[in-house]
């Protein structure tokens, strides 16, 4: 089994009341969490990245259980080694693309300098073709440069797993259906299990073994969620 959750969570903001009741098994790495919006993917992603406490429940990722709590397991979001991409790639504007890579190896607090040396980072700079822009700022790049910049940082730390946040949302439909691909062939490469969220029908055919859908805070049958769109 690759991905062995069950989680619940309330969570409360004033009046509102926010119920999460997810549980899914799979044994395929490529997993895609789908549903509207407002489903719960995202508290879903946090939950297992370690950002967010479930209430109760347990996540095991390739065999290792990172929250148990019948067990009282409860790992930090550090402990987890999994690598997070949010929605909006969160890279530091005030730094270089080779910075905010090398952000996620840096030592202590400071931030990397503009051209230290380390290979890993040249690795994934290498592969993701950002050698050229390596000393540029974020605005002086394209969306798509932005998106394998955030997706370098994250791969950089050698995750054991790799989380995603509708890695695409914000590119154009070339540039998604390429970048798509080459996440699939590097997902595939490394062997690395990965839940990736999505709204987007070509990403689940295109990348998706498993398919879990939710729908208002809890696991549903797919069909009715793809009969809805
Ligand atoms: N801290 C919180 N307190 C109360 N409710 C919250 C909190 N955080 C999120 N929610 C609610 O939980 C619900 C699910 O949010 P979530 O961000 O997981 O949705 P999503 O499925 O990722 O949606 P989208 O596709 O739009 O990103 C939303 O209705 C949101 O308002």
């Amino acid at each position: 089994m690759i991905w062995d959750l069950s989680l619940q969570k309330t969570l409360r903001q004033g009046d509102s009341r926010f119920d999460v009741d997810v549980s899914f098994q799979s044994s395929a790495q490529r997993v895609v969490l789908f549903g509207p919006s407002g489903a719960g993917k995202t508290l879903t992603l946090k939950m297992v990245a370690g950002i967010l406490a479930p209430d109760r429940g347990r996540i095991a990722v390739a065999g290792r259980v990172l929250f148990d709590s019948e067990r009282g397991v409860r790992t930090t979001a550090q402990q987890r080694h999994l690598a997070y991409m949010f929605q909006d790639y969160a890279l530091f504007p005030h730094l270089t693309v080779r910075q905010n890579v090398a952000f996620a190896v840096r030592q202590g607090l400071r931030n990397p300098s503009k051209d230290e040396a380390n290979t890993d980072v040249d690795r994934w700079l290498t592969s993701f073709g950002l050698n050229a822009v390596a000393g540029h700022h974020l605005h002086q790049i394209s969306g798509g440069q932005r998106q394998r910049t955030a997706l370098a940082r994250a791969l950089v730390s050698r995750p054991t797993a790799l989380l995603l946040d509708e890695p695409f949302a914000a590119l154009d439909k070339g540039l998604r259906q390429r970048l798509r691909d080459e996440l699939k062939d590097l997902q595939a490469e490394l062997q690395l299990p990965l839940l990736l969220i999505t709204h987007d029908d070509d990403d689940v055919r295109h990348l998706a073994q498993d398919v879990v859908c939710l729908d208002a805070g809890r696991t549903v049958a797919c069909g009715t969620v793809l009969a809805s769109r």
